[in-house]
């Protein structure tokens, strides 16, 4: 059997859901092919499920900072009630609620395991038997995310750990859990499990979160400490071994037992099995594209979200998505692609104006370039750093709060490269930044931008009095 669309989309997670109703909104027929669940990796195991398990605890230690709402608290946490949230959340692992967005929105969904086989041609291996050849009158999107990378560390593979997947679907809390990794997903998962009565240990070969500012990444291991985390860094796992009774995992500084490994080493392109080498790429690596989303040398092929390695953040992924689908309907009309720098159909908030959350403990939210970051690409940078103890909101949210915020300024342009807050409760405050840093706000001009008295956004007061006014 074959089928023709105007756009063939190769994965339906986030991203892939984007690019296709941007098409389907330009005008386009689109066809998704998706061989797990429509969805994919954010809503069932890893955005969603990852952040009910944090927010539950999160608002508990929230109430009991605050005099007052503290002496009310006298229960735990409900560990059954978590989970069962979680579950909700995830819609129990069935995508029924997304197809029937599909259906809503004019996009076709072909199941199963989909490969280019020809220049705009997709062949799938369908769920329920057969095959199904698949194809596009102008573009096919390769939209196929990210699986965990495993490391080849001796046993590891063999003790069948768990991952990302496994972590943010446990029906059950391990007692202990030792993580290896320091990044995102060992952090927000150390905070979880912690938080969730397990006793974690967290090897981390090198630093927390290591391409966030340096202050950003030791409140959290304090907050991890206090969470009773036990934190390693600078150590290196040499094996793991399995037994009846959980895992023996040893390092160049000691042996941990613990009944549950995480793995948490970063993520690995799904460009394996997906027909690359058919037309000329190289299976298993990030696939290259312009800003348009586009691969050069090939006017019908795109690469979308985290499988073109360029940010593997949901947000970022769908504003890819947005202009990939936009662009594909664009060039499909036989219109010129609005391809200037922040134009409409370009991904240039890629290069240095990403906002990331991490739902540690407390939370870091960042947009942007770090100050070691702005120092190697831009002559004359200052940054300025301002204790969240300094603004009366941030007193008020929770008794003793303590945090910590930094600008990173282009001296010569006078505007944001980059900023980082860190504290309890900071994540809604980033898309200020987020703004500022975008739109290139001159700093004279974000003095007539004023915070609300008392909120916590008065730390951009502060941030520009550290400056000076006179600077700026
Ligand atoms: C634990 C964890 C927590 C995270 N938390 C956050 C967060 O809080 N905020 C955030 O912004 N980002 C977060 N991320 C990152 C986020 O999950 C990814 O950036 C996002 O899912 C990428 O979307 P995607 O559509 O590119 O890929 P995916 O979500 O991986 O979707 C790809 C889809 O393609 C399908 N597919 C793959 N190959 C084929 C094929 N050959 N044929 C058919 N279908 C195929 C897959 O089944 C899948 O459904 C987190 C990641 C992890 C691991
Ligand atoms: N809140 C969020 O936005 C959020 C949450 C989770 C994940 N994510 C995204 O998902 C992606 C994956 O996260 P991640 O934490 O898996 O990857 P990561 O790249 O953020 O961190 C990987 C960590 O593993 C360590 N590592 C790598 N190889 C190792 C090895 N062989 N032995 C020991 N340690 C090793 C690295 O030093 C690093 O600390 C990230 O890009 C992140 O942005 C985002």
């Amino acid at each position: 059997m074959t089928d023709e669309y105007d756009v063939i989309v190769l994965g339906g997670g986030p991203v892939g859901e984007n690019v296709a109703d941007r098409a389907v909104q330009g005008g386009l027929t689109a066809v998704i092919v998706e061989s797990e669940l429509v969805g994919g990796e954010c809503s069932y195991w890893a955005c969603m499920p990852s952040k009910t398990l944090l927010r539950s605890p999160q608002a508990l230690r929230a109430a009991r900072r605050v005099g007052g709402s503290a002496e009310a608290v006298t229960g735990r946490l409900d560990v059954g009630a978590v989970l069962a949230r979680r579950n909700e959340f995830t819609s129990h692992w069935k995508d029924d609620g997304q197809v029937s967005w599909l259906d809503s929105a004019g996009i076709a969904l072909v199941r199963g395991h989909g490969r280019l086989s020809a220049e705009r041609q997709v062949t799938v291996t369908l769920a329920g038997g057969g095959e199904q050849i698949l194809t596009a009158r102008h573009a096919v999107a390769v939209c196929t995310g990210s699986d965990a990378a495993v490391p080849a560390i001796p046993g590891l593979r063999e003790a069948a750990p768990w991952t990302s997947r496994e972590a943010t679907s446990a029906q059950e809390v391990p007692p202990s859990l030792v993580v290896i990794g320091g990044g995102v997903v060992a952090v927000e998962m150390a905070t979880a499990f912690a938080s969730l009565g397990s006793q974690v240990t967290v090897l981390a070969r090198s630093g927390l979160l290591s391409s966030l500012e340096s202050f950003a990444a030791e409140l959290v291991a304090d907050g991890l400490r206090e969470l009773g985390v036990d934190v390693r860094t600078g150590v290196d796992t040499l094996a793991v071994v399995r037994d009846d009774d959980g895992v023996t995992v040893r390092t160049d500084g000691g042996e941990v037992r613990a009944a549950e490994i995480l793995v948490a080493t970063g993520r690995r392109p799904r460009s394996t099995d997906i027909g690359l080498d058919v037309v000329g790429l190289k299976a298993g690596a990030p696939i290259t594209t312009d800003d348009t989303l586009r691969v050069p040398g090939m006017d019908w092929l795109y690469a979308v979200g985290d499988v073109n390695g360029r940010v593997l953040l949901t947000h970022q992924g769908k504003y890819q998505a947005r202009a990939a689908g936009d662009v594909i309907a664009a060039r499909a009309r036989g219109e010129a692609a609005d391809v200037a720098a922040w134009g409409r159909h370009m991904a240039t908030a890629d290069h240095a104006a990403v906002p990331q959350v991490v739902f540690s403990e407390p939370e870091v939210a960042a947009v942007g370039l770090t100050e070691a970051a702005a120092r190697r690409t831009r002559h004359r940078v200052r940054a300025v750093d301002v204790e969240f103890s300094s603004v009366a909101g941030a007193s008020l949210h929770e008794d003793g709060y303590r945090g910590r915020a930094r600008m990173v300024v282009d001296e010569d342009r006078q505007v944001l490269l980059g900023v980082t807050l860190a504290g309890p409760d900071v994540a809604e405050l980033i898309h200020a930044a987020a703004i500022a840093v975008v739109g290139q706000v001159p700093l004279k001009r974000l003095w007539h931008a004023v915070p609300s008295y008392p909120t916590m956004s008065e730390v951009w007061l502060r941030l520009l009095e550290a400056y000076g006014r006179d600077s700026a």
